[in-house]
């Protein structure tokens, strides 16, 4: 009780010293510099003797600049909920689908808390920079912080126990409340300055993710899906196994297969099925190592990373750039195009493929989107889709009902129509690629016939050559013979 009288008294005594430093900080240029030193070594231990509290600050980005710090975000998390009773300006925030609002406390806000019956002040704030940028594209880079308070006869329950407590109390109220986020570096606003603080503080633009893919839902084979779903969960579980065996805990996925196979749909599921964050990254809008660098060291943990088949070649080496639990999946079209070495295990530890509808998937697709479990017309699909290449996402857009009129009768009617017409269309396209090679062949024939007739033709000509030549040659050995033995034979 008394301890909390005389803080209320120190905190005024504590602001006028506070007044006072800050008057000093203006004038303190008049004074030369060996005498500054001076003044503020005395005057910060005249400041500890009066003024008996103890300051810790955390700022939002420490260090470099580019990764957010973790108990920042841990103690914002905690002061959002411990805060909204006390603080009486609060920041809202849209969160969690849209439908409710999160508080949390202003800047130049403080509220008090209460630890083991030791109280405690959190304030928030922010440096301004004193250089001010002037800029059409907005300001300079504010840094924003919490400042906690408290007497220093706390110290060590304050820095040993309390502040384990805060950063544990705000991860966990963090996951309760956490909504997973599509994160792209594809930004529309390419004109905004790197001074723009979103800019320059994190190069992800990012949307709520509301993918309701899941795995139940995917179509592919049952024994694939489960073995995908096991690969996650033991990934998602193995912290202690990755330290032990000395890997970074990451893991890479390469997903391939044709369009409209799922490969987007599965990467949904795979965010919904750990909790992580989507990050896609857009090769295009990444300019050089440094930009995908602090790509990856900006993504928090808990998070899946897509990326185009072009960022392989960049990849490597990156790994160890960004944090742990971390899953990057590649997609491609075109697995047959990608080097053997970048795909290899340890770069990519597991490849899915991604194929045509079987029918073990379509059932998947029948259950989701008709209700069906079976139907008289599954066996005429089955014998369709084993004779063609189909997409799930072709069968699954003819299996949506287009209209109030349409029942599960129709939409497997039309899926079958669909397919046969598909079936006849590649019937034809097979036909005239057919009809092109022959033709092709043909040509390729009578060139051929025709060359070899040339040849022949050169060789008879060349042989002719030969003979009249030795022909010539015999007369000149007999005229020879004449002039030198006078003799006509
Ligand atoms: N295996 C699947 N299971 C369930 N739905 C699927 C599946 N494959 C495709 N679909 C449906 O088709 C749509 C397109 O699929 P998706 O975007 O996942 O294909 P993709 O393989 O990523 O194609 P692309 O190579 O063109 O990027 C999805 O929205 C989904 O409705
Ligand atoms: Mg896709």
């Amino acid at each position: 009780m008394t301890m909390m009288g005389g803080g209320d008294t120190l905190t005024q005594l504590g602001s006028t010293v506070a007044g006072i430093m800050f008057i000093w900080a203006m004038f303190k240029q008049y004074f030369p510099p060996e005498l500054q030193g001076h003044i503020e070594k005395y005057a910060h231990k005249l400041i500890s003797y009066v003024y008996p509290f103890i300051h810790i600050t955390f700022y939002e980005y420490p260090g470099d600049g580019f990764e957010r710090s973790k108990a920042y975000a841990a103690i914002q998390q905690y002061l959002s909920t411990n805060s909204t009773t006390r603080a009486k300006r609060l920041k809202a925030d849209m969160m969690r689908d849209s439908r409710s609002i999160t508080l949390s406390m202003d800047d130049y806000e403080e509220i008090t808390d209460e630890f083991k019956g030791i109280k405690l002040w959190w304030a928030s704030s922010k440096n301004i920079p004193k250089t001010q940028v002037f800029s059409i594209f907005g300001g300079g880079e504010e840094k924003r912080y919490y400042k906690l308070r408290f007497h220093r006869k706390h110290r060590e329950t304050i820095t040993k126990n309390y502040l384990n407590h805060v950063l544990d109390e705000g991860k966990a109220i963090e996951v309760r409340a956490r909504q997973r986020k599509l994160f792209t570096n594809n930004r529309n606003e390419r004109w905004v300055g790197y001074r723009s603080e979103g800019f320059r503080r994190t190069m992800w633009s990012h949307v709520l993710f509301e993918h309701p893919a899941t795995f139940a839902t995917l179509a592919m084979e049952p024994n694939k899906k489960e073995e995908i779903i096991n690969d996650l969960i033991t990934f998602s579980k193995a912290k202690d196994y990755y330290k032990k065996v000395g890997k970074a805990w990451k893991r890479g996925y390469l997903l391939y297969g044709p369009p409209g196979t799922g490969k987007s749909t599965m990467i949904a599921a795979m965010a919904n099925l750990l909790e992580y964050d989507v990050y896609d990254l857009e090769l295009t809008a990444v300019k050089d190592n440094t930009d995908l660098r602090k790509l990856l060291i900006d993504t928090s943990s808990k998070s899946i990373i897509v990326t185009l088949s072009g960022l392989l070649n960049f990849i490597d080496g990156l790994w160890s750039a960004c944090g742990s639990e971390r899953i990057i999946v590649f997609t491609t079209n075109y697995v047959e195009k990608l080097d053997p070495a970048l795909i290899r295990r340890g770069r990519m530890d597991k490849h899915i493929e991604l194929s045509y509808c079987s029918f073990e998937a379509f059932k998947v697709l029948a259950r989701n989107y008709l209700d069906l479990d079976s139907h008289e017309l599954f066996a005429k699909i089955r014998v369709l889709l084993e004779e063609t290449k189909t997409s799930p996402a072709d069968v699954a857009e003819n299996l949506m009902p287009k209209s109030a009129e349409e029942d599960a009768d129709t939409c497997l009617a039309n899926l079958i129509k669909a397919i046969e017409a598909a079936k006849e269309e590649a019937r034809l396209k097979a036909e005239e690629e057919a009809r092109l090679k022959a033709e092709e062949e043909e040509k390729l024939k009578a060139e051929k016939e025709e060359k070899e007739k040339e040849e022949k033709e050169k060789e008879k000509e060349k042989e002719k050559e030969e003979k009249s030549a030795e022909e010539v040659e015999e007369k000149k050995t007999a005229v020879k013979e004449v002039k030198e033995n006078g003799v006509i034979p």
